[in-house]
């Protein structure tokens, strides 16, 4: 997994088309949303995390709690991002993911959104600039190399 985190005034997005022929079903109000002082996770899974995907969850859960204490960020964004990898798990599995890293943070405590799965997004983010506001981390299961 390649994994995106902006610390942000805020981030909001606006659902423009389908990106995928099945995109995940998603109700009015997802069609838009925002959240203030969000710690925006913009996320690609990659192939090599469909090995271990409970693995994966963990990991990522860790590394953006991580960054959010750091940060001091209590609202989370969870950003499907298809662009920061060439090497994609399929979506069925990269959706999966995405919903069981949203539902840990929620357990750990942070309020968090979810942008919708499968769909050409607008959206406009508004970084913080400080020294710890933009950072990118790789998670890939134990035995398995960083490329
Ligand atoms: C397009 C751009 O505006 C938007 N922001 C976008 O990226 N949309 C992606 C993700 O929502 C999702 N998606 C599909 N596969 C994956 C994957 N492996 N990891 C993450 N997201 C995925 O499906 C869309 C098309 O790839």
């Amino acid at each position: 997994m390649r994994m995106l985190l902006i610390h942000s005034d805020y981030l909001e997005y606006e659902v423009k088309d389908k990106a995928l022929s099945k995109p995940e079903e998603i109700s009015e109000e997802q069609k838009k949303g925002r959240l203030d002082e969000v710690l925006a996770a913009f996320m690609s899974v990659e192939k090599v995390d469909e090995a271990n995907p409970e693995e994966i969850v963990q990991k990522a859960v860790e590394e953006i709690k991580n960054v959010a204490s750091q940060v001091n960020a209590q609202n989370i964004f969870v950003y499907p991002f298809a662009h920061l990898s060439s090497e994609l798990a399929k979506p069925e599995v990269a959706l999966e993911i995405l919903k069981a890293i949203e539902e840990k943070l929620k357990e750990e405590g942070f309020n968090v959104k979810r942008a919708p799965f499968g769909y050409y997004k607008a959206f406009k983010l508004s970084c913080k600039g400080h020294p710890l506001a933009e950072l990118s981390r790789t998670i890939v299961p134990s035995g398995e190399k960083k490329e």
